[in-house]
């Protein structure tokens, strides 16, 4: 998978030559390709903002310097096009199911905006030679896109073929396809500053363990993530289970 990122900050984004996203990178099962977008600028201030029209607070991304970025990285008539992520608060919400979808494309390109977002004509012009998603990770408000796009690029690399050691822990984490929050974990020591693990988990009995890591999972669920129990659906083991 190839990933562009645009960026006024590149710097920010130099966590992603870190750790799994790094690894995955140094293998060549990921090729992240950073951009200033000032080096699409002409200007000696190497202006990228300009005051929004119609008047309002703050400033706006201008869209030349969007254009020029986009028409240099994927040319037109370029043999391909990559699928274009624009994080905004203003967004579809970014989910698991959304970071599957996009591990299965082979280019993606990240517009990070900052100020008060980017001229709404980059995602109409950019629309019109490659499929363009406004992506929000969350009801909060951020400065800029960077903090969005690392999230995303984390979420959407660990899910390629290779890139985590164990990927059958894939289909047991929080948010995995099931449902249901992830369970609690423990290791050693047993017993540790008065907390110990609980004795299900020392016992040996796979069938037991998996009983007791499913219940856990759907009381964390009911207390944590209503929400997510509702649209699970599924079974309670015991009538008090999830309120246990
Ligand atoms: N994804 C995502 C986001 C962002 C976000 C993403 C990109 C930009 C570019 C500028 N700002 C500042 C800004 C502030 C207020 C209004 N409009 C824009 C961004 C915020 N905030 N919160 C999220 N979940």
């Amino acid at each position: 998978m190839r990933l562009d990122v645009f960026s006024i900050f590149p710097e920010y984004l130099a966590a992603l030559d870190l750790s799994l996203v790094g690894k995955a990178a140094k293998s060549g099962l990921l090729d992240v390709r950073v951009h200033d977008l000032r080096d699409w600028t002409h200007d000696r201030h190497r202006t990228v903002d300009d005051t929004p029209s119609g008047g309002g607070a703050g400033m706006v991304m201008k869209p030349e310097p969007w254009g020029e970025a986009l028409d240099a990285v994927a040319p037109v008539d370029g043999p391909a096009q990559p699928r274009l992520i624009v994080p905004t608060p203003a967004g579809r919400p970014f989910s698991q199911e959304l970071a599957y979808e996009l591990a299965a494309e082979p280019w993606l390109a990240f517009a990070c905006g900052r100020y008060e977002g980017i001229d709404a004509r980059v995602a109409e012009y950019a629309g019109e030679r490659m499929r363009v998603d406004e992506v929000s990770i969350g009801d909060y408000v951020l400065n800029g896109g960077e903090v969005a796009v690392l999230v995303m690029v984390e979420a959407v690399a660990r899910l390629l073929p290779g890139v985590i050691g164990n990927p059958e822990s894939l289909a047991e984490e929080s948010h995995s396809g099931d449902g249901l929050l992830e369970y609690p974990v423990y290791t050693k020591p047993t017993s540790w500053r008065g907390h110990d693990v609980p004795d299900v988990l020392l016992s040996g009995n796979h069938a037991l363990i998996a009983q007791w890591r499913h219940d856990q999972a759907v009381r964390r669920t009911a207390e944590r993530r209503p929400d997510l129990l509702a649209a699970w659906g599924g079974v309670v083991a015991g009538k008090d289970d999830a309120a246990a």
